[in-house]
């Protein structure tokens, strides 16, 4: 199944600059299914927000078995940020991601005395699911995407949905950056670079700041 071209689908460019991305903490729940494509939608996010000026020891990387389990994960995540910003609680220790050592290092390997201990500033979720035989696709897909919107929502911190549906694998493969032909492109860093817009804007909006005069490009 080759991908069709399109006139104008994506998104547009992203602001020209992030200027409080120096000091945002960001988080990153990954499913550990078809890590093939996995791998390289999380390098691209990590890629994107640090072009945007987000520092790498502020980027947190942790995992779930499926993508299922991103909800979830994604709220206890979010609930982790939260502690850590009022307690003194330490890396969290024991967790492991596609990124790490083999899957087996400790999330202590990003530890760095310098790593904020903020709360989350906003969270990706990155999950792949390709369509089988049965009805589990449509299943997951529907109640993951519902959850995180929900997540979002409820915790009020910016998530972001970092999660393909797709029906096959090259469709995946594509999406991810690493297959062949058009329409070749890396999801993973539009979501870095949303992930970076949304927690600067929920941040100004959270402070009661908005930007007048914006009618004027639409006159
Ligand atoms: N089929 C896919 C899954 N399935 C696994 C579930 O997400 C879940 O981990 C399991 O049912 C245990 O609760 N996950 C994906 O991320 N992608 C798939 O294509
Ligand atoms: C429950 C499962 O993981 C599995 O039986 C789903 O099968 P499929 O991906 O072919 O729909």
């Amino acid at each position: 199944m080759s991908a069709p071209t399109y006139a104008f689908k994506g998104p547009s460019a992203p602001p020209s600059s992030f200027p409080t991305a120096s000091s945002l903490r960001i988080g990153i729940v990954h499913a550990r299914w078809n890590t093939e494509c996995i791998a390289p939608l999380v390098k691209g996010a990590v890629q994107a927000m640090k072009k945007a000026g987000v520092k790498e020891e502020n980027i947190v990387v942790e995992s779930v078995p499926g993508s299922w389990e991103l909800p979830a994960g994604t709220q206890r995540l979010i609930t982790a940020g939260q502690v850590q910003a009022s307690s003194n609680v330490d890396d969290l220790m024991g967790a492991t991601s596609l990124l790490d050592d083999g899957g087996n290092a400790d999330a202590s390997s990003q530890s760095s005395s310098k790593a904020s201990r903020a709360a989350f500033d906003a969270v990706i979720s990155i999950g792949v699911l390709i369509k089988g035989s049965t009805m589990h696709f449509e299943y997951i897909a529907q109640s993951c995407c519902e959850g995180l919107m929900r997540v979002g929502l409820d915790t009020g911190t910016p998530v972001i949905l970092g999660v393909l549906t797709c029906l096959t694998e090259e469709q995946a493969l594509q999406r991810s950056g690493v297959g062949e032909g058009a329409g070749v492109h890396n999801h993973g860093e539009d979501w870095g670079t949303a992930a970076v817009e949304m927690a600067e804007k929920c941040n100004r909006w959270g402070k009661g700041k908005v930007e007048a005069g914006g009618a004027k490009n639409y006159a």
